[in-house]
């Protein structure tokens, strides 16, 4: 099984890194516009095989598509990220041209790959991938909501002090400062509903800490996050190669879920190996309804503004 990743930087690097060291799949490729970077980032992953025990073939290409043949994955992180006091919408000028190409290129060696798009602001730019390419809906993934829902099981494991994995929770909407949607009221312990364990002022700050988790993150490190970007990132595409069927919060394209037409969104999806292989509708309470029409308006506009800047 062979991945392709393109943008060999902060995240594309750390995910290439993670599926390698966690056998995800058995040939990584990393692409970059920067000479030799992508092959010093492969060579340097390489080099952890024989101490942490893997036998993936990572390499590294300078802007050689012919290498990404045959990828049935492909990952895109190639763009600028963003400086701390910035969104994610103001990097849509420069990203939105290299997330054309990249796709259309990849296209031309990988024809029947899923397309996983991480490069920001990414509800718009897994929307162009999806036009600008003409692929089927279950083939072109946003991750977005795995990283914000990890983030959102964080601060909820800190404000419980209980191990983030015995947590389950999960964030919709916008991959934004502002439009994404922590659904506090379904996160639980184990199964317990975390409101019999935290107040709603507590809840209200966890799911606050969660839509700022990128920013925040940006404001300490100088640029945005990319460990838990990268294994987010790896642990959908586990999904998609082992056919596991997960639940991820995914951008994808709707087609009348949750009101919404024609925009990508965060939404639960069930993902294996054909990609999207389901999209899961459910019930949300009015004031998530509210939240989420509002959050689609915004990426209505986003998705809008590409007209001009591809014109
Ligand atoms: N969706 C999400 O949850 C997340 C999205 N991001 C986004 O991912 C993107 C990458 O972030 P980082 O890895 O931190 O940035 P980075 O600057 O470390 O790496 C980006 C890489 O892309 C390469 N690149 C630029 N144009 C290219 C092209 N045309 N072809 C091939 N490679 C090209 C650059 O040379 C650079 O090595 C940003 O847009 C960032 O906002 C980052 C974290 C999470
Ligand atoms: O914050 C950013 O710009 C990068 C990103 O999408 C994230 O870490 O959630």
């Amino acid at each position: 099984m062979k991945v392709t990743i393109v943008g060999a930087g902060n995240v594309g690097a750390t995910c290439a890194d993670v599926i390698s060291y966690r056998g995800i799949a058995s040939e990584v490729v990393l692409l970059d516009i920067r000479e030799g970077f992508a092959e010093g980032k492969a060579l340097d992953i390489m080099q952890c095989a024989t101490n942490t025990g893997f036998n993936t073939k990572v390499s590294g290409v300078t802007n050689d598509y012919s290498k990404t043949a045959g990828s049935d994955v492909v990952v895109i992180t190639s763009g600028i990220p963003r400086k701390p006091g910035m969104t994610r919408e103001e990097l849509i000028g420069i990203n939105a041209g290299i997330v054309k190409t990249v796709a259309e290129n990849v296209l031309k060696h990988s024809p029947d790959t899923i397309i996983v798009v991480v490069s920001n602001p990414m509800d718009t730019m897994t929307y162009l991938a999806l036009k600008s390419t003409g692929l089927p809906k279950n083939r072109i993934i946003g991750m977005g909501g795995a990283l914000d829902s990890s983030r959102f099981r964080t601060y909820l494991s800190l404000a419980l002090d209980k191990p983030a994995n015995d947590i389950s929770a999960m964030v919709i909407g916008g991959h934004g400062d502002t439009t994404m949607i922590p659904l506090t009221r379904l996160a639980s312990y184990n199964g317990i509903p975390v409101t019999e364990f935290l107040s709603e002022e507590v809840l209200q700050k966890v799911a606050a800490d969660t839509m700022v988790g990128g920013a925040t993150l940006t404001g300490l490190l100088g640029t945005s996050a990319w460990y838990a970007p990268g294994a987010s990132v790896a642990y959908l595409v586990d999904s998609i190669l082992n056919d596991q069927k997960k639940m991820i919060a995914c951008s994808v394209f709707v087609e009348g879920e949750y009101g919404q037409n024609d925009i990508c969104i965060g939404v639960p999806c069930i993902i294996g190996k054909n990609g999207v292989e389901e999209i899961l509708d459910i019930a949300l309470n009015e004031q998530e309804e509210a939240l989420f029409a509002k959050s689609a308006d915004a990426v209505r506009q986003m998705n809008d503004a590409l007209k001009s800047i591809l014109a």
